[in-house]
This record gives structure tokens, sequence and C-alpha cells, in this order.
């Protein structure tokens, strides 16, 4: 049977966040219902202004403005920081993503300072991206301690579990990152309805932020499914139209492990436009809020065995990027034997299970 793939627009729930402190538990209601149903609903009335968000664009047109052997001087490495470009293949499509992303994060590690552009080739980076990556965690903080209460489990378990303090502690075991991404402009082109600008894939971090540029739509997403299912068929993805100012949050597989599967984590992909269609580049910023390296993920009812961030990611990253990652020589964190024997009958979901069986088309220059 071929893959039916129908779209229909279902709806994603809108949470407004005004008077915070003193509506806290009804808005805990709505993210709760939203991540145990959608898995995805926007933000609104939250506390990042206009002006940081687009001058974050700014800042990613910079970059990416800049020549290709500039931005490679900083390629990305095995731990989900650095540069690529056309580079990372979905498992549910096969073909690399037709685009170019830069991740960076909080660490001071090796690993990180060399993954961040230089200032002589674009001036003041580090410090304006740091700076709106910190505004977008405070905010992350907020919503996570909500869903930490939601799910049972102490309040500050998911921001403990994701934030190394700035001072004392470890900082270098944070694995949280921004990414910034732009999908290349396909003006004149048709690749038809089965080519994608990201392919289908679910997040492996806990909660994910995203912004978007108005007119620059794409994002679908496919609710109700469970992910250790086959991937897609005969599924209805939802547009999400992108609105100005709303934040597209959604769960991630760590989370939805960490709540013992009660926050679902949702399959989404970004549509590739027809001729008619904005076919410019597309502009987005995610910022995901990932498991630190030593955090332990395990939900109250101990539905899926422990396991460590860095272990989370190690193997989110060795099944969805064996191949680049052979290619590359790259290195990424390290599994302890004894994680890989209690985690031996459970899957790390990451980027989809299944080739899709739609025709492949040659990724956009
Ligand atoms: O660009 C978008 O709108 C979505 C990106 C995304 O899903 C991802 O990078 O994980
Ligand atoms: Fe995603």
């Amino acid at each position: 049977m071929p893959a039916v793939i129908e779209v229909k627009d279902v709806g994603v729930p809108q949470i407004s966040l005004r008077d915070f402190e003193s509506r806290r538990e009804e808005i805990k209601q709505q993210l709760m219902d939203a991540a145990s149903d959608v898995g995805f609903f926007t933000l609104v009335d939250h506390p990042i202004p206009l002006e940081r968000v687009d001058a974050a664009f700014q800042l990613a047109d910079r970059f990416f403005s800049l020549p290709d052997d500039v931005k490679m001087k900083t390629p990305m490495n095995g731990k989900n920081m650095g540069y690529e470009k056309n580079a990372q293949i979905r498992p549910s499509t096969g073909y690399p993503d037709p685009k170019e992303s830069l991740q960076m994060g909080f660490q001071e590690t090796r690993d990180q300072e060399v993954c961040w552009p230089k200032d002589e080739d674009c001036p003041k980076f580090r410090e304006d991206a740091l700076s709106f990556m910190k505004e977008v965690r405070d905010l992350s903080i907020n919503v996570m301690q909500l869903f930490a209460e939601g799910v049972g489990l102490p309040k500050d378990t998911f921001t403990e579990g994701t934030v190394s303090p700035d001072d004392g502690g470890d900082k270098n075991d944070s694995m949280t990152t921004l990414r910034m991404l732009k999908y290349h402009a396909c003006e004149g082109k048709d690749f038809g309805p089965a080519y994608f600008r990201a392919g289908a894939h679910a997040d492996f971090d806990v909660l994910t932020l995203l912004f978007q540029r108005e007119g620059q739509d794409g994002l679908e997403v496919c609710p109700g499914k469970d992910i250790t299912t086959e991937f897609g068929k005969g599924d209805v993805w939802t547009p999400i139209k992108v609105e100005r100012g709303a934040i597209v949050v959604n769960v991630g597989d760590q989370l939805k492990r960490w709540s013992d599967d009660r926050l679902q984590s949702t399959f989404h992909r970004v549509r590739c436009p027809r001729p008619g269609e904005n076919q410019q580049a597309r502009f987005s910023l995610g910022f995901f809020n990932q498991a630190r390296r030593e955090a332990v993920i395990q939900g109250p009812a101990k539905l899926y065995p422990k396991i460590t961030g860095g272990e989370f990611l190690a193997q989110a990253m060795k099944r969805n990027y064996d191949a680049a990652m052979k290619k590359n020589q790259l290195e990424t964190y390290e599994v302890k034997a004894e994680t890989l024997e209690a985690n031996k009958n459970y899957q790390v979901s990451g980027t989809g299970l299944e080739r899709a069986k739609v025709p492949t088309a040659v990724a956009a220059a």
C-alpha cells in the first residue's frame, strides 16, 4: 500500500503566559494537556521581546552570509555542536536536509570552544548568541518547572537536569544547544510534495523552543503517533502557521521518557515550498533543552531504566548519524556497558525509525 500522506489543520494549542505567577496552576494544566495530547503548542504573551528575536535572526543571517570556507572553520563534531551544510541525513528520508545549520552550547570545553565562529569573522557573535540563549533558557526553566510538577516530580527535576549552574557546578556538562538554521532557497524549482526541507523526525531533547519568521511557513506535525511504531504512513499532518511573536514548543524524547511516556514527543517535518509559494531561504532558531551529560533520566514510575543525558545523546547520535560519523571519524560521548545492557530493549527514538517510501530528490544546492 502506498503511503497516504494527508495534511489537515487539526490545530495546535496556543498557551498564553500572561500573569504567569497568578495563573500558574491554570497554565500548568494547559501545558500538561497540550504536551500529553499533541506534544506541540505555541506560547504567546511570553517575556522575550520581539526585538530580541529579530536581532537573533539578524545574527544568524550575518553568520550564514559568510563564505562557506569560513563557516567550515567550525565543523559539526560528534557531540552535537558546530556547523554543517547538506550533511544531516534523516533516516526518514535517506537524503540530507537541504539546509545549513550552526549549533552552539553553554559549555566552555575545547569541543565547544572550537565551534564558536571567530570574532574576526563574525564580530560579537558569541556574546550576542549567548545572551539570547540565556533569555530563552530562562523562559524554558519556567515551563520545565511546571512540567515537573505536572508529572509528579520535584519542581526542579528538569531544570536541574538540563541547566548546569553558571557558578559552582560543572557547567561543562551542559548539553543544551541553540541551533540556527537556514534552509536553501529553491526559487523556480519543484521537488514535488514528498520532498522535505527537514525530514520527519522527533527531537531527542527535553523541550524545544522554536522561533520562526512570518511568511516562512512549512513546519508540520503528526500528532497522536506512537513514535515506537512504524513511521509516518497514512498519518495526518498538521501545518503550524507562523505567527509573529509566538514560540513553537515541543516535547522531545528525553521528556517523554522522563515522564514515563505521559508527555508526547511528536514527529514533525518542514515541507519544501513549491512554485507559487515563498521559495526564498527559510530561517529558524531552535533552542534544545537537553539533559546534562551527567543527569540521570528516570520517570516517577520507573517505566524505563536509568540513562544519563550523555549516554542518551550518544545513542541518538549513533543511530542517526552512523554513516556520517564513520565518514568524518567523529567521536561522541561514551555509553557504559551496563547502560547498553539495561537499555537494550528500549529504543532512543530520535529521528525516525524507517526510511520513508517516497521518491527522493537531489538536494537543492
Ligand atoms: O525549522 C523548523 O521549523 C524545525 C526544525 C526542527 O524541527 C529541528 O531542527 O529539529
Ligand atoms: Fe525538530
